[in-house]
């Protein structure tokens, strides 16, 4: 498969801070990848220096087989960065319209706004949207251009269920045309709906690079909470927090972890199994390797 995108041995820091480790990362033609990770991974960074808008410390960054330093190249792509600032004072439609204007076969205004959910809302100023609202804007201008290759950075932080899933669709639609994505996410969720291949990036290394199911049993920690009091000894236990009488266990098996707290017998009360955040996961996953070596 053709690589539309690709670092080797890309290193970019900010005075002392690492924040790219000689990554080396190709984004194939037809690929839906998922990069994720805790804050300050370097999630951004990658995106910046795939999309043009910084420049390696070492290393080389391809984009469509030019340079993404070249605007030409740069017009085969969409992008939309973390946080985006558009004309309070411009309608739905005058923005789409402008943003239509620099490329050559734009995407027709009514089919991109009805690709995501943005129709009713055609003739409103930006300024009188919601948050929600103005990021799928936002996110729904990336595709105007027909570019061959769309990164997202964090498409969906902020937006409720059904906004979320509104955007999933628009990108999903876009990726069965044969469309190339990298979106950026915290959340497993967003790349299971969406993604077929996880690069996992932590302290500007790639740690993982893989199907979302290898992944997911990587980072698949669960949190069970619950009032008690001694805990006997229970099976796959990662950690163990107490606060108030409260008891937190991170395991990455939930389910046979509260098995054996019934079968113990040990009393307890008000058992809670959450997903925990790719954060936590990430601390107590590399604690517990730090912890072996
Ligand atoms: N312009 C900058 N100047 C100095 N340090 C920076 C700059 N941009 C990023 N960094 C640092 O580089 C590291 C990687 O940041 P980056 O924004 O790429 O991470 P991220 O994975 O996108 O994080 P988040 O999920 O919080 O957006 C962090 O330590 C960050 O503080």
């Amino acid at each position: 498969m053709t690589a539309l995108a690709r670092t080797v041995e890309v290193t970019r820091r900010y005075g002392d801070v690492l924040a790219l480790d000689r990554v080396s990362l190709d984004i194939r033609a037809g690929e839906l990848v998922g990069l994720l990770g805790p804050n300050g991974a370097g999630k951004s960074t990658l995106i910046n220096l795939f999309v043009g808008l910084r420049r390696p410390t070492s290393g080389t960054v391809e984009l469509l087989g030019g340079s993404p330093q070249n605007p030409v190249v740069r017009r085969g792509i969409g992008v939309t960065p973390q946080e985006t600032g558009l004309p309070d004072s411009l309608k739905v439609g005058e923005i789409t319209d402008f943003v239509r204007a620099h490329f050559p076969d734009a995407l027709g205004k009514d089919e991109l706004l009805d690709r995501f959910g943005l129709s009713e809302l055609v003739k409103r100023q930006v300024g009188s949207l919601s948050g929600g609202q103005k990021r799928r804007l936002a996110v729904a201008l990336a595709f105007v251009g027909r570019p061959r290759l769309v990164f997202l950075d964090e498409p969906t932080t902020g937006l409720d269920v059904e906004a979320r899933r509104t955007l999933w669709d628009g990108i999903q639609a876009f990726h069965n045309e044969g469309g190339t994505v990298v979106l950026t996410s915290h959340y497993l969720e967003e790349i299971e709906a969406l993604a077929q291949r996880v690069v996992v990036v932590g302290q500007g290394r790639v740690l993982a690079d893989d199907t979302v199911r290898a992944v997911r049993d990587m980072v698949g920690v669960r949190r069970v909470s619950l009032d008690a009091g001694d805990l006997p000894d229970l099976p796959g236990v990662l950690s163990t927090e107490r606060q108030d009488g409260r008891v937190s266990l991170l395991t990455t098996d939930p389910d046979r972890l509260v098995v054996e707290l019934v079968r113990s017998g040990t009393p307890f009360s008000g058992l809670e199994v959450r997903p925990t955040t790719l954060e936590e996961a990430f601390l107590t996953i590399t604690a517990k390797e730090n912890a072996h070596v």
